[in-house]
């Protein structure tokens, strides 16, 4: 018998499949503290949550027989993913069950936004009568930005189009070819910040989309803009948002989700006349609900019966009889993608996986997992990806896998290389692993490099000339930039050639864009691995 806890509310027709199985035994127990959920998870093998409990890694560490931690839902930002991993318990999730749920609640703030819904509710049921205060906004023929087109993102785009707005997409997975299929215009954030007369986002919150939409951004906003953001908080820079709002340039905006949830009080969304807000509710309907609890109940039982399941979002298990040979391999591999998906621009459209040497002869699927994890992670955040759904998430966004085998390794024992194929280039990054070094990344496109996959690093293409160095190592020494270690590749005397430097911390944006302004530099860009 498998013991199920569920410790949030989670709809009792999608949970009635664990009810009703003879090999299970269901408590619920909702609100509980995490003090006391340590002191009864001992008896578990599985709790099922929905975004409410925080699964921390006391909490993991008590559940001595926790095998597996369903999330009613997508995002799993609420669960120690690192922590169940290396207890080897599986974290899954139910991606697809509240899409359109939360894409129809998007739909909702943004014409509540642009009518004033809430706010001339609040004012009639107070007993006044005001028909001027409240005059409002067609969406025909306006232009919607959506930053994020992946399941909801371009679900919203569908719905857009029929009320006769303009849709701009961006993604990084977004192709011309899809982005025809969908009926949007192919556009860069830049586009929809000039352009747009409504901005929706759709994207996990990840180092890369944290204020996406910032002061920065709002310097050059089309004025009048609207905002909804039903995605996470922190896309959209808040204390920016308002700052625009008070300053006559963005129009007003609708949040369902918060940088801290729940907002305290004094949150300046709260008590702001043009800020419409939701309690994170974009999931909460009756079907979403029982969608989300149904496919997270099949997928749990599955998992506790010894069968195959879909939708982990954490490491799976490996073959035993090729884990020896591959497994000291996996880390560079998703180092590798990570650093191949930070270096390319536009749309992924292949990966192109080289495996030299011995391992010309092993089963490297498991290692092809791993680098798609690296290059996806780093647009769909790291709590989406695995090495279980890579290759499913690659598939459903169009992005296709080619792998080549050969037995020449150029000297190295084991050579693996990541080759990203964008709408826009082809960027190439190799490593392998030296006895007694360690992982190194070993090649960079066409030049030859030995640098440890690590930390923060600063990828500069500049042309070979003298002095080139020490006006980059002064300019960073100047801005506080300690370099660690540096790698310079070139292939002619004079030529073109590049620059790997390990610095000990973030480089700030402004001082990379004062590196690429130095003479004889083309880019420079940071890298960061971790
Ligand atoms: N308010 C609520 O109750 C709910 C919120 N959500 C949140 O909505 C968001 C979207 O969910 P889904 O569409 O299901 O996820 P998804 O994974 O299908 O789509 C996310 C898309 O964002 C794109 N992306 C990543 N980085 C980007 C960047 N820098 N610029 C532009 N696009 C970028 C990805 O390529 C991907 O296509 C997630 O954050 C999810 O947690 C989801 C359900 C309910
Ligand atoms: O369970 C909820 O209501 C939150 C849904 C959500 O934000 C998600 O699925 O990512």
């Amino acid at each position: 018998m498998f013991k199920v806890l569920v410790s949030d509310p989670i709809s009792d027709l999608g949970i009635s499949l664990l009810v009703e199985a003879s090999d299970i035994s269901i408590d619920k127990k909702t609100g509980l503290s995490e003090d006391e959920l340590v002191q009864i998870i001992g008896e578990y093998d599985a709790l099922l949550v929905r975004s409410q409990t925080r699964v921390t890694e006391r909490i993991m560490t008590a559940g001595k027989q926790l095998k597996v931690i369903g999330r009613a839902g997508v995002g799993v930002d609420n669960i120690d993913l690192e922590a169940a991993t290396k207890r080897g318990i599986v974290v899954i999730n139910a991606p697809d069950g509240n899409t359109i749920t939360t894409c129809e609640h998007t739909f909702a703030m943004m014409m509540a936004l642009a009518r004033h819904i809430p706010q001339a509710y609040l004012k009639t049921v107070g007993g006044e009568w005001d028909r001027k205060s409240f005059v409002g906004v067609e969406l025909r023929n306006k232009v919607l930005g959506v930053l994020g087109m992946g399941r909801i993102g371009s679900e919203v785009a569908a719905r857009a189009k029929a009320f006769g707005m303009t849709v701009l997409g961006y993604d990084p997975f977004l192709t011309e070819e899809r982005a025809e299929k969908l009926g949007v215009k192919l556009a860069s954030v830049e586009d929809v910040v000039r352009e747009a007369d409504f901005i929706t986002v759709h994207t996990p919150l990840t180092p890369e989309t944290r204020h996406m939409i910032g002061k920065e951004q709002f310097s050059r906003i089309k004025k009048g803009v609207r905002i909804i953001n039903c995605a996470r908080g922190g896309i959209i820079d808040e204390l920016a948002l308002v700052e625009a709002i008070d300053a006559g340039i963005v129009a007003g905006a609708a949040f369902d989700v918060f940088e801290e949830e729940p907002p305290t009080k004094e949150h300046p969304f709260l008590s702001h006349p043009k800020i419409i807000v939701t309690p994170h509710l974009g999931a909460s309907t009756v079907e979403a609900q029982e969608n989300v609890a149904i496919d997270v109940s099949e997928q749990l039982l599955h998992i506790l019966r010894g069968e195959p399941y879909k939708n982990a979002v954490n490491m799976p298990p490996v073959p035993a009889d090729v884990l020896s040979k591959l497994e000291p391999y996996f880390p560079l591999g998703v180092k590798l993608g990570s650093f191949a998906a930070q270096i390319a621009s536009g749309p992924v459209k292949e990966i192109v996986v080289g495996c030299s040497g011995e391992l010309a002869d092993v089963d490297t699927q498991p290692l092809t997992r791993y680098i798609v994890q690296g290059v996806l992670a780093h647009h769909l955040g790291s709590d989406q990806v695995n090495a279980v759904n890579s290759m499913h998430l690659a598939k459903t966004r169009g992005v296709n896998i080619v792998v080549n085998k050969s037995h020449a390794s150029k000297g190295f024992t084991n050579l693996v290389s990541v080759t990203l194929r964008t709408d826009k280039e082809e960027r190439t990054v190799a490593g392998a692993l030296l006895n007694g070094f360690g992982a190194r990344i070993t090649q960079i496109d066409q030049y030859p490099v030995d640098v440890a996959p690590e930390g923060n690093l600063l990828l500069i293409s500049h042309n070979d000339k003298p002095g080139i160095i020490g006006r980059v190592g002064t300019l960073l020494g100047s801005n506080d930039v300690n370099i660690a270690t540096m790698q310079v590749g070139r292939k002619l005397v004079g030529g073109a050639a590049i620059m790997v430097l390990g610095v000990d911390k973030a480089v700030p944006k402004d001082v990379i864009a004062q590196v690429a302004d130095l003479t004889d530099l083309v880019t420079a860009k940071e890298i960061q691995l971790y």
